[in-house]
């Protein structure tokens, strides 16, 4: 039996200091087990977290449960080929297909789920985190720290830091220079089809050398007269289609070889460029341009972190980024919208009418450009139906209700979700593109845009971490349209069912876009 008299004689007896170590040996018993327990229960439930299809329920009205007891599903222990679907996005248009605007099974990354809900972007917009082990693969390149997974505060101070460096200024400072780019590439083709007039085109390897010039010159304000731009280019192929590889463990030992070569080349580039910056007065292109270049940014400021001056290795990271972001992408943009000229002719010819009425046999400048309506038309048109980024990511880092645009049925996901939002996928949807496949730029005029739904056209992603180059790959894009279609009828050279779609880190070509490129009336390009 418990003598309680006993036991209350003795706590007469204590001190203040006995009554302390009572109370804190009593509470050490009672929360060590209780976190402990807590924990177990968390790593439970993270094992658990492909989320089986059959646990996301979405109630009518609100709920939202996702069953934290289910066994784990046994998908990631399937083998997926995803390559036999044709790559991700066949796969997830496959997905989708089976099971609705929220896929949770059968994907291939943990903790993930796939949406095509427009509703789902617009409540996950203000998310700036992006899930680390999905940009993994770009590590022996950016490094580990590198700028895709960057946390939301991280990156939001970073993107505020550096917005000036893709602004209006630099725009306005850039076009003319990009726009000589272009002049030049015109050139050569109109000596090519005069030499022979059965001469075909690769545009998408001679448009990948117009913006990767471009883009050295935005990013770095680099003269690429003045660089092998044509070793430049090889190596940053080489290092993004082996970063692509590496990641599914298919690079072999000669590419392995080259691919190192090539980091290397690009990285001793970055450091000449960063050392001839830093060696002028900082600013010195800003008194040049009256806009300062990411690469003054970068070396005038401070790392908003640490706020220390940002190392040179920090720095060869960010601008390989950038220039990683914006070649690839802007290179298939611009042979994608040939070939759906190439297939539409009454736009291609309603097209030129309009660039010929603006600019009567003149280059364009960027106010004439930003006068040309329809060519903004097809060029949106054209990132709808080819949209060179395959998909964009978010990780959710607490427990999130989500709504669906199904009769305001929503569901709760776990923290710790990734979500993937296949882009393409948005883009072809009927609901939100009445006859998607049809290739048809009015539907951006001005009178149409407004019925759109919401946040359902996303070639540039959306909300904190949406490309902040839209405007300037806009400018290109539209620039180098704009003179193609003053100099040349386009048709397409190869069968249409050769050009393939091919997921690399941005869709590209896989054969390539051959085009024939039929001279029509002489526009001064002095
Ligand atoms: C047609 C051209 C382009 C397309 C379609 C495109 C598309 C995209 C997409 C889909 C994203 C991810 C957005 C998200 O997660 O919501 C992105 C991010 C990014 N893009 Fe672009 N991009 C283009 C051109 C460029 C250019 C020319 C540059 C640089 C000069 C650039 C720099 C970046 C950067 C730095 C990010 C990462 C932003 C961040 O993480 O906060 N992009 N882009």
């Amino acid at each position: 039996m418990v003598d309680f008299k006993q036991i209350f004689d003795y706590i007469l007896t204590l001190n203040k200091f006995d009554f302390a170590k009572i109370l804190i040996v009593t509470a050490v018993c009672l929360v060590v087990p209780t976190l402990y327990l807590y924990r177990k229960r968390a790593s439970r439930l993270n094992r658990s977290s492909v989320i089986p299809k059959q646990t996301i329920i979405i109630h009518e009205r609100t709920t939202t449960v996702i069953n934290y007891e289910a066994e784990p599903s046994t998908d990631k222990n399937e083998n997926i080929d995803i390559s036999s679907y044709g790559g991700f996005i066949p796969y997830l248009r496959k997905l989708h297909a089976d099971q609705g605007v929220c896929v949770s099974s059968k994907l291939p990354y943990p903790n993930t789920i796939s949406v095509i809900d427009p509703m789902i972007i617009k409540a996950t917009l203000p998310v700036g985190d992006r899930p680390v082990y999905l940009f993994k693969f770009l590590e022996p390149f950016l490094g580990e720290d590198n700028l895709q997974v960057y946390n939301a505060d991280r990156a939001a101070r970073f993107r505020k830091l550096v917005a000036p460096s893709l602004g209006n200024e630099v725009i306005v400072a850039k076009y003319k220079s990009i726009r000589d780019f272009g002049i030049k590439m015109i050139k050569k083709w109109e000596k090519l089809v005069k030499d022979n007039k059965d001469h075909v085109f690769k545009m998408q390897e001679e448009n990948l050398e117009f913006s990767m010039r471009a883009t050295l010159n935005v990013v770095l304000s680099i003269d690429t007269e003045d660089l092998d731009i044509s070793t430049y280019k090889r190596s940053y192929d080489i290092v993004l289609s082996g970063l692509f590889d590496k990641q599914f463990g298919i690079l072999d030992f000669p590419r392995e070889e080259q691919f190192q070569q090539s980091l290397e080349v690009l990285k001793g580039w970055s450091c000449n460029f960063i050392d001839q910056r830093r060696k002028k007065a900082a600013g010195t292109n800003e008194e040049k341009t009256g806009a300062k270049d990411l690469l003054d940014i970068l070396v005038s400021n401070n790392e908003p972190e640490t706020e220390k001056p940002y190392s040179d290795e920090s720095i060869t990271c960010i601008i390989s980024g950038y220039i990683m972001a914006g070649f690839h992408t802007t290179g298939v943009a611009i042979p994608y919208t040939i070939l759906a000229l190439t297939q539409n002719p009454d736009v291609q010819t309603k097209l030129q009418e309009e660039i010929d009425k603006i600019l009567e046999g003149r280059l364009p400048n960027l106010d004439e450009l930003s006068k040309m309506e329809y060519l903004t038309q097809v060029v949106k048109e054209s990132l709808r139906v080819h949209p060179p980024g395959a998909f964009c990511a978010r990780l959710l880092k607490s427990e999130t209700l989500l709504p669906t645009l199904v009769e305001s049925k929503s569901f709760t996901v776990p923290a710790d979700t990734t979500i993937i939002y296949p882009i393409p996928l948005f883009h072809e949807n009927p609901d939100y593109f009445p006859e998607p496949e049809k290739f048809d730029p009015t539907r951006f005029s001005y009178n149409k845009i407004k019925d759109f739904t919401p946040n359902t056209y996303c070639p540039f992603g959306f909300g904190a971490r949406k490309c902040p180059a839209e405007r300037i790959s806009m400018v290109e894009i539209k620039m180098m349209i704009c003179l193609i279609m003053q100099k040349f009828n386009v048709e397409l050279a190869m069968k249409l069912e050769d050009v393939v779609k091919e997921e690399r880190f941005v869709v590209m070509a896989k054969n390539d876009i051959i085009v024939k490129l039929v001279p029509r009336e002489r526009v001064n390009m002095e």
